[in-house]
C-alpha cells in the first residue's frame, strides 16, 4: 500500500461483559484502509465484523467495551476523542449504512425531510440549499424523479430504493470513509448487485474509501479492492481480491469460497457449507479458533494461535495458519501448488 492509510486499526480488542462471562468479540484485529479503496470484511455470522466497525465508530451498545487498541483515522486516534468530537466525526467524515433501512428511517416523515434534516444537522446551510443538495444526492444515487420522490414516505419505496436513500444520506457530507455493514443482505440478488455496483461507481466518482462488511464472499468479488477475512474475532487472512480468489491461503477462506454463491456465475453454483460451528467467544480455544472445523488441523493448531504469515515478498497477502510455518507439512492448495504435492 503506497499511500498512507485513511484508517489504521491496530490490535483492536472488544469484549461484552455479559452475566455468563466476558464475550471476547474482537481479539486483536489490525488492518489498514487506503484512501479511495474498497475494503471488504467477510466472515460467517458472529466472526466479529460488525463489532469491529461498531468499535471503530464507538457505537458499542449494552455491555460492550473496547479493551485495547487504536483506530487512527486521518491522523487522529478515534479511541482518544471525546464523545462530542466523535459524534461530529460520525456522519461528517465517516458515513455509515446499515443492513435494514426501515429501522434507520423514520416511517412518519417523508424521506426528503429526513435527508434535509441530516444535511442541516451537519452543515450550516439554509433549508432551501439543503433541499437542493438532497435532490442532487437522490440524482447521484439514481433515484428516478428525484424532486418528486423527496415527498414520499419510506414505505412507498422498494427495499433497493430505500437503501439508495440511506446511501444518499450517508454521502450528504462528503465522507472520507463510508462504512457499509451488510447493506444488501435484505435485498434480492439482482438488486444486491445493482446497489453494490452503485457503491463502487460512487466511490470511484467521489474518491472516498469504503469498508464493506458482508458474510458473503461472493457478492464482493466484483466491487472490492482488498479483503479481510475474519473468524473467531480475528483476522484469518487478508489480501487483494485477485490474490485471495486465485490463491486463498487459509483453509477457512477456502471453505468460505466453496460455501458462498458467486454472483458472477449468474446461476448459483453448488455450495458446500463449512461443517461445524463457530467457537464460543466466552471461552475461545487457546489455539487457532478454526482448528476444530479444519480438515488440515495439526497438534500445534490446538496449542497456540498462529501469527499472520506474509505470503510473498511482492504481495500484501497474509494468512494466520500454522501450515505456513517453515517446518509445517506441505498441503496442496494451502502452502504448496497442487501439482507439487499431487
Ligand atoms: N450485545 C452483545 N452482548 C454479548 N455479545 C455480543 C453482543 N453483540 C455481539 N456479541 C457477540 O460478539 C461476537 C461478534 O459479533 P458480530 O456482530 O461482530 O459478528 P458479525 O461477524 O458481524 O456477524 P453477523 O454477520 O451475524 O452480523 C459474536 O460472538 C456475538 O455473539
Amino acid at each position: 500500500m503506497s499511500r498512507p492509510p485513511i484508517l489504521s486499526v491496530r490490535n483492536l480488542r472488544t469484549s461484552f461483559f455479559a452475566q455468563r462471562g466476558e464475550v471476547q468479540a474482537v481479539r486483536g484485529v489490525s488492518f489498514d484502509v487506503a484512501p479511495g479503496e474498497i475494503l471488504g470484511i467477510v466472515g460467517e455470522s458472529g466472526s466479529g465484523k460488525s463489532i469491529t466497525c461498531m468499535s471503530i465508530l464507538r457505537l458499542l451498545k449494552s455491555t460492550g467495551r473496547i479493551v485495547d487498541g487504536q483506530a487512527i483515522f486521518d491522523g487522529q486516534d478515534l479511541m482518544e476523542l471525546d464523545e462530542n468530537a466523535m459524534a461530529d466525526l460520525r456522519g461528517n467524515d465517516i458515513g455509515m449504512i446499515f443492513q435494514d433501512p426501515m429501522t434507520s428511517l423514520n416511517p412518519t416523515l417523508s424521506v426528503g425531510e429526513q435527508v434535509v434534516e441530516t444535511i442541516i444537522r451537519h452543515r450550516r446551510i439554509s433549508r432551501a440549499e439543503a433541499r437542493k443538495r438532497a435532490i442532487e444526492l437522490f440524482e447521484l444515487v439514481r433515484i428516478p424523479s428525484a424532486a418528486q420522490r423527496l415527498k414520499s414516505f419510506p414505505h412507498e419505496f422498494s427495499g433497493g430504493m430505500r437503501q439508495r436513500v440511506m446511501i444518499a444520506m450517508a454521502l450528504s457530507c462528503d465522507p472520507k470513509l463510508l462504512i457499509a455493514d451488510e447493506p444488501t443482505t435484505a435485498l434480492d440478488v439482482t438488486i444486491q448487485r445493482q446497489i453494490l455496483l452503485l457503491l463502487k461507481q460512487l466511490q470511484n466518482r467521489l474518491g472516498m474509501a469504503v469498508i464493506l462488511i458482508t458474510h458473503d464472499l461472493g457478492v464482493i468479488a466484483e466491487v472490492t479492492d482488498r479483503i479481510v477475512v475474519m473468524y473467531g474475532g480475528m483476522v484469518m487472512e487478508q489480501g487483494s481480491v485477485t490474490e485471495l480468489f486465485a490463491h486463498p491461503r487459509h483453509p477457512y477462506t477456502q471453505g468460505l469460497l466453496r460455501s458462498v454463491p458467486d454472483l458472477r456465475d449468474g446461476e448459483h453454483t453448488r455450495l458446500t457449507p463449512i461443517a461445524g460451528t463457530p467457537p464460543d467467544m466466552i471461552q475461545p480455544p487457546p489455539g487457532c479458533p478454526f482448528a476444530p472445523r479444519c480438515v488440515h488441523a495439526m497438534k500445534q493448531c490446538d496449542i497456540a494461535i498462529p501469527p499472520l504469515y506474509p505470503m510473498a515478498e511482492a504481495s500484501d497477502q497474509t494468512a494466520r495458519c500454522w501450515l505456513h510455518h517453515a517446518q509445517a507439512p506441505r498441503v496442496a492448495g494451502v502452502n504448496a501448488p497442487t501439482a507439487e504435492v499431487a
